[in-house]
C-alpha cells in the first residue's frame, strides 16, 4: 500500500491515478480523513473514459491520460462492454450512470444530424459531431441503464431523448444545483412572492478546482452561464402582476478561475428589487460553497432517486392503468441546476416546489394524501371532525373527484379511514 504521505504533490506524474492519488490531487478532505480512506480508495481505478479535444479546454489536455482509443462507434462499444463488466463483476442488479466529468460546449443541434434517434445513432456511425457525453448516454441507454447529468451541456440531444424515450429508459438532468444556484432558487422565489420586484441579480464565482480551469474557456463558461442564468425564470413569468409579459431581471453570470481558492467557491450576489414608491431593496450575499462535497451528496441522491423510480407505478382517475414515469425525469428538478423535462411540460425552479413534488409523490407512495399546507382542520369554526377525512377513502369520495393512486414494487398502497387518509391519493383538491 502506497500511503499518502509517500506522494508528492509538486511535480506529479498524473497518468493512471487511482482514486486515492485522486483524492490526494484535489486537496478537497481533511488529511486525516484522506488517511481513513486511503486503503478503500486506492484498489479503485477509474476505467478509461472518451476525450473529444474541441468539447472542453485546451487546458486540460495534459489531464486526459486515460482514454478509450477508435472511432466513435468503437468507443461507444467499449463503454456498453465496461458496463455490462462492471455490472458482472460487482454482481449489482442495476448501473445507473451518471455524468460528473467536465463541462463541454454546446454541441450543434440540426436537422439530419441529431434530431432523431436515427439519425444520432448514424451521426456515431459516420463520426460527426457528437460530444462525449452524448456517446456515454447513449451506451448507457442502449444497455437499458438510467443516465444522469451533472454538467449543463445540452447532452440530452433531440435524438438522445427520443432514443431513451424508445427504449424506456430514464434519462435527467441538467448540472447539479449546488451553491450558488441553490440559494438563487430560494433568495428570487422569496422576493417575487413577497412582492418585491428584482430587476438585477449579479453573481460572481471565483473558483479554483479543476471546474474552474476548464471554465475559464468561453465556449465551456457559456454552457454554465446557461445553466445558471435561466434558474429565475419561472418565478418571474409566474408573476405577472410584478413582471409585463416579457420582462425580466438583468442577470449576470461571471465565474472565474482563482487557483488560490482551490474547491471552496466564492459565490457573490447582489439582488437589487424595486420596492414601494421609487425604494430599492438591496440584498448582498457572500457565499462559500464547497464545491465537491455540495455536489457529493447530490450525486447519491440522484442515483438513488432515480433507482426508487423506476420502482415506482401510478394512475390517475383520468388514466385508471398503472403506468411508470415519462422517460424524462423532470421530479429531479430540485438536484438541477437546469431542469430536462418533456416536451411541452413546465419548468419548475423554485426550490421549495420541487422539493414538494418530491416530498408528495414519497407521500403517495406511502399511502399518504399530498402536504399542502392548507390544514383547514385547524382553522375550522365548527369542531374538528375525523369523519371529514375518512370520505376521500375508496371508492367514491364526494369531496374531490380526482384521485390517483400510487404503488412501489407493485405494492399497491392501501385506503385506510383515517385522518387525511385516501387510497394514495395525489390529489390536489383533497380539501376542497
Ligand atoms: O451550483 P452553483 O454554485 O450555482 O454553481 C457552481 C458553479 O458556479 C461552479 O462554476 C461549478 O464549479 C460548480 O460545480 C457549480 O456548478
Amino acid at each position: 500500500m502506497v500511503h499518502p504521505n509517500d506522494i508528492v504533490f509538486d511535480g506529479w506524474d498524473i497518468s493512471s491515478l487511482n482514486l486515492a492519488e485522486a483524492m490526494r490531487r484535489a486537496q478537497v478532505l481533511d488529511w486525516q480523513l484522506q488517511e481513513q480512506l486511503w486503503p478503500h480508495m486506492e484498489e479503485m481505478k477509474p476505467r478509461p473514459s472518451i476525450y473529444i479535444p474541441e468539447f472542453i479546454a485546451a487546458n486540460q489536455e495534459e489531464r486526459a491520460d486515460n482514454l478509450i482509443p477508435g472511432t466513435k462507434a468503437e468507443q461507444v462499444a467499449q463503454i456498453r462492454r465496461d458496463i455490462r463488466d462492471f455490472r458482472e463483476r460487482s454482481g449489482v442488479d442495476k448501473v445507473i450512470v451518471l455524468w460528473t466529468a467536465n463541462t463541454e460546449r454546446f454541441c450543434d443541434v440540426r436537422p439530419g444530424l441529431n434530431d432523431t434517434a436515427d439519425h444520432l445513432l448514424q451521426a456515431i456511425e459516420r463520426g460527426l459531431e457528437v460530444s462525449p457525453s452524448t456517446l456515454f448516454a447513449v451506451a448507457s441507454i442502449l444497455e437499458g441503464c438510467a443516465y444522469i447529468n451533472g454538467s449543463p451541456q445540452n447532452t440530452f440531444v433531440p435524438g438522445a431523448v427520443e432514443l431513451a424515450v424508445q427504449r424506456g429508459v430514464f434519462i435527467c438532468g441538467d448540472d447539479f444545483k449546488s451553491g450558488q444556484t441553490k440559494l438563487k432558487s430560494v433568495l428570487v422565489d422569496f422576493l417575487v412572492g413577497a412582492g418585491l420586484k428584482t430587476v438585477s441579480i449579479v453573481s460572481y464565482n471565483p473558483l479554483g478546482n479543476n471546474d474552474g480551469k476548464n471554465l475559464s474557456a468561453p465556449e465551456q463558461f457559456r454552457s454554465k452561464e446557461v445553466s445558471k442564468s435561466c434558474v429565475v425564470d419561472d418565478m418571474v413569468q409566474a408573476n405577472p402582476v410584478l413582471y409585463g409579459p416579457h420582462e425580466k431581471p438583468d442577470h449576470c453570470v461571471v465565474i472565474k478561475y482563482v487557483p488560490y481558492v482551490g474547491d471552496s467557491k466564492r459565490a457573490l450576489d447582489e439582488y437589487t428589487s424595486e420596492i414601494m414608491m421609487g425604494g430599492t431593496n438591496t440584498i448582498v450575499v457572500h457565499n462559500t460553497c464547497e464545491d465537491s462535497l455540495l455536489a457529493s451528496p447530490i450525486i447519491l441522491d440522484l442515483a438513488i432517486l432515480t433507482e426508487l423510480c423506476q420502482r415506482i407505478t401510478f394512475c390517475t382517475e383520468s388514466d385508471p392503468d398503472f403506468q411508470g414515469f415519462h422517460s424524462v425525469l423532470s421530479i429531479m428538478a430540485f438536484l438541477c441546476k437546469a431542469p430536462l423535462v418533456p416536451k411541452g411540460t413546465p419548468i419548475i425552479n423554485a426550490l421549495f416546489r420541487q422539493r414538494s413534488c418530491i416530498e408528495n409523490i414519497l407521500r403517495a407512495c406511502v399511502g399518504l394524501p399530498p402536504q399542502n399546507h392548507m390544514l383547514l382542520e385547524h382553522k375550522m369554526q365548527r369542531p374538528w371532525l375525523s369523519q371529514t377525512w375518512a370520505c376521500l377513502a375508496e371508492p367514491s369520495c364526494p369531496v374531490s373527484s380526482k384521485k390517483v393512486a400510487a404503488q412501489v414494487n407493485g405494492h399497491v398502497c392501501p385506503a385506510s379511514s383515517g385522518p387525511g387518509a385516501s387510497h394514495a391519493c395525489l390529489c390536489a383538491d383533497r380539501d376542497k
